[in-house]
């Protein structure tokens, strides 16, 4: 409790009792008579001014101090306290004499009066904010750098916390709900986006949430036009403003997924047919060998090749030829069971595997495919028919491939030099 003794008659005298207290405040504390004349400094304010000591500053204005600008400025406050009555609390940038040094302060200044309430001058507290000034700019400008970084990088981030509200978007994200970037803070998902889509975000969201993990993984979800839309997604749980929240990334990678499908369609496919490749299909057939092996049921194989393809070639031409054997790939896709798997296995020579069937099945199939093939009109352009040679051969025991491709192999070449447009079975 300070106690200001009853002889003293004055504030400024009551500042002076008070010295070695106001000299340990951390702020510049001063009072001014009407004409603006120091009549009492704090240490600190002391040390500010660059003066030796308060009597050399007592009776003297702050023009002495700073520079002419700085000094206009606080003379005009200072008369707004002494003849208007006003209090101020204001932001004052000063220019000190001494060392040419700018600081920034927040300066509180009121009126003193004396027993009458006539204002016989004014005291004044001024705090230094001149490194918080700059910490609070430093941070403005991070934040500013980290907007341009977030708004221009092309990839959708954003913050979103347990209730599925968004807490930031970047202009990216915004851009693609049609609306601005702070109308999206405070949004529930589903108010932004087809309940739909929300659901299948939130699915990666809840991981992050319930482990407390990173979480990456590929989203798709229906596009406004239709299209499947497929993102790779970063989400990253953080604290945000105390609240457990995730920051996500999110690149649209629709086009690299399309591509992807694209070659791996490529890889697996014949370009000229649209069947299976070879290799594809014996991927296909050893894992149907190793189902039937596993359950005991038989397996058919029924390799086809184009009777006398070559003089197809030399008579009609290439892309005739070519003509050929699309329309017999098409032929084959009519013929089939859905489980059934054609594919295009050499120049002329097709495979057919057919899961759980036995020799008997298979060869009416593979003779309900001959006969498709030789009735089917206008494969060649001077309208005369193709014959296919077929061999059949169904798994024994063995299960092998190798062993399953070689018997049926055998009846096709049993086929050929029987005269071909025929079905051989083991
Ligand atoms: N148009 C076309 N011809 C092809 C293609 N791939 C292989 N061939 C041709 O297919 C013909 C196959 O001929 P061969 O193996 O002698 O058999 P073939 O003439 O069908 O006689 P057989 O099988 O004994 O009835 C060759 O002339 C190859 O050039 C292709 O993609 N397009």
């Amino acid at each position: 409790m300070i106690e200001i003794s009853a002889s003293l008659t004055t504030p400024v005298e009551a500042f002076r009792s008070m010295g070695a207290l106001l000299d340990a405040v951390g702020a510049c504390i001063f009072s001014k008579d009407l004409l603006g004349r120091y009549t009492y400094v704090n240490r600190p304010m002391l040390a500010l001014l660059g003066a030796q000591s308060v009597e050399a500053v007592l009776g003297r204005e702050v023009g002495d101090y700073v520079d002419q600008q700085s000094a206009d400025r606080i003379r005009e406050h200072d008369l707004r306290v002494l003849h208007l009555g006003e209090e101020i609390e204001e932001e004052e940038t000063n220019v000190f004499g001494a060392t040419g040094e700018q600081r920034v302060f927040w300066t509180v200044k009121k009126p003193m009066h004396d027993a009458h309430g006539e204002v016989i001058g004014l005291c004044g507290v001024s705090t230094d904010i001149t490194e918080r000034k700059a910490i609070e700019a430093q941070l403005q400008e991070q934040r500013q750098l980290l907007l341009a970084v977030l708004n221009h990088i092309d990839a959708f981030v954003y913050m979103k916390d347990e209730s599925r509200r968004y807490r930031f978007v970047n202009d990216k994200v915004a851009r693609e709900w049609g609306i601005a970037a702070e109308e999206a803070v405070g949004k529930r998902d589903v108010e932004v986006m087809p309940l739909e889509r929300a659901d299948k975000f939130w699915e990666l969201d809840q991981q992050v949430f319930a482990m407390g993990q990173p979480q990456i993984g590929e989203e798709s979800f229906v596009g406004p036009d239709g299209r499947l839309v497929h993102h790779w997604s970063v989400k990253v749980p953080i604290t945000y403003e105390g609240v457990p929240t995730l920051i996500g990334f999110s690149t649209d990678i629709s086009e690299v997924v399309r591509l992807r499908e694209q070659l791996r369609e490529q890889a697996i496919r014949d370009a000229l047919t649209g069947l299976f490749n070879r290799r594809h299909f014996n991927e296909l057939a050893e894992k149907e060998l190793a189902r039937s092996r596993r359950h005991g049921h038989p397996t058919a194989l029924v390799m086809l090749d184009i009777d006398h393809f070559k003089r197809i070639n030399d008579t009609h031409g290439h892309p005739a030829g070519d003509t050929v054997l699309q329309r017999v790939a098409e032929l084959l896709r009519a013929q089939m069971r859905l489980e059934d798997t054609p594919a295009r296995v050499g120049g002329e020579e097709f495979a057919l595997l057919l899961p759980r069937t036995d020799a008997a099945a298979a060869s009416v199939l593979a003779e309900r495919v001959r006969c498709a093939v030789r009735e089917a009109e206008g494969l060649l352009p001077d309208g005369g028919r193709v014959t296919i040679s077929l061999g059949v051969a169904v798994t024994q025991g063995e299960h092998k491939l190798e062993a399953l491709y070689a018997a049926a192999d055998a009846q096709l070449y049993r086929a050929k030099q029987s005269g071909r447009d025929r079905v051989c079975v083991v």
